[in-house]
């Protein structure tokens, strides 16, 4: 949190409420593991900073993927390292002003990607998790990568951004890569696709050509290929990472100071 009245002598024990109340700041960036029961305390914690009309910047993305319509619009909201970490994405669209989205289709996980494109070269599926976890890709608890759970949140995110759907993590078909022993098929490489239009929203595995732009999109790196009335748009960059998920929020920092949003 940042604010006049920093103290970072007291120990406010892990309550984030107490931390906020005491530290007065006029901005609140969260970093909290994402909790997709009920977003809490995140969740609760920005409906009180928006009405205090603060400005609230994010890397979790399980209020958002919750309860979007709840929080984007009710006040200043950056939420860049939600999707796609430091590549812009969100942020990306703030600059596509008049166009009309009419599809999403990417590699939105860090941690799958990094697996998949392992196997693809041979290693087991046990080792490459857990190089994503030595690496810092994978959430705190990394069932959420692998079944497709963290694509999901991010899809449901873009979905309401761009395609201005009013959905919820809970309206999205998901897939992982649990149960893939292989990465190949015939000259395909299978990723684990986001897509959504008006009526699908849905994450599974899918085998891709080599023709494919997201074919090339390995390791740690995402892609997103967004599809508007006007022209088609692919963008890749790292989709995890400390210092790439810091970047995310910097970024919007950065851009509130300049009186983007
Ligand atoms: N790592 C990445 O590549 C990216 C991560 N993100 C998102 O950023 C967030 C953080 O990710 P990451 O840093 O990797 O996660 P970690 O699990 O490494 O860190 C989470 C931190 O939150 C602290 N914490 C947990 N619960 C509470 C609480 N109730 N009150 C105060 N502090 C708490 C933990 O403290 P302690 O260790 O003491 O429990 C820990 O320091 C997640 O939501 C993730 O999805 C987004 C983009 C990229
Ligand atoms: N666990 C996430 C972090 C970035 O949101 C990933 O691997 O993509």
């Amino acid at each position: 949190m940042l604010g006049d009245k920093q103290d970072f002598t007291v120990d406010y024990k892990g309550d984030i409420f107490l931390a906020y109340e005491k530290l007065n700041p006029d901005a609140v960036i969260d970093t909290l593991p994402a909790n997709y029961k009920d977003g809490s305390p995140s969740l609760q914690l920005y409906m009180k900073v928006l009405k205090d009309d603060r400005i609230v910047i994010t890397a979790n993305k399980a209020p958002l993927a919750l309860a979007f319509k709840d929080i984007v619009g009710k006040g200043r909201v950056g939420f860049q390292a939600t999707v796609m970490s430091g590549t812009p994405s969100i942020n990306l669209f703030r600059v596509l002003p008049g166009s009309e989205v009419k599809r999403i289709r990417g590699i939105l996980n860090g941690t799958t990607n990094y697996i998949l494109t392992k196997m693809y070269n041979g290693l087991s599926f046990t080792e490459a998790l857990k190089d994503a976890q030595t690496l810092g890709y994978a959430e705190s608890d990394p069932t959420n990568d692998i079944s497709g759970f963290d694509a999901g949140a991010k899809l449901t995110i873009l979905a309401n951004l761009m395609l201005n759907l009013d959905i919820t993590i809970r309206d999205v078909k998901i897939e992982g890569i649990q149960n893939l022993d292989s990465a190949k098929r015939d000259n395909k490489k299978i990723k684990l696709i986001a897509y959504a239009d008006e009526k699908t929203v849905q994450v599974r595995p899918v085998p891709l050509l080599p023709e494919d732009p997201l074919f090339s999109v390995d390791g740690v790196e995402n892609g997103l290929e967004i599809s508007t009335d006007i022209q088609t748009i692919v963008i890749r960059g790292p989709g995890a990472g400390p210092k790439n998920a810091a970047y995310g929020l910097l970024s919007d920092l950065i851009l509130m100071t300049r009186g983007w949003y």
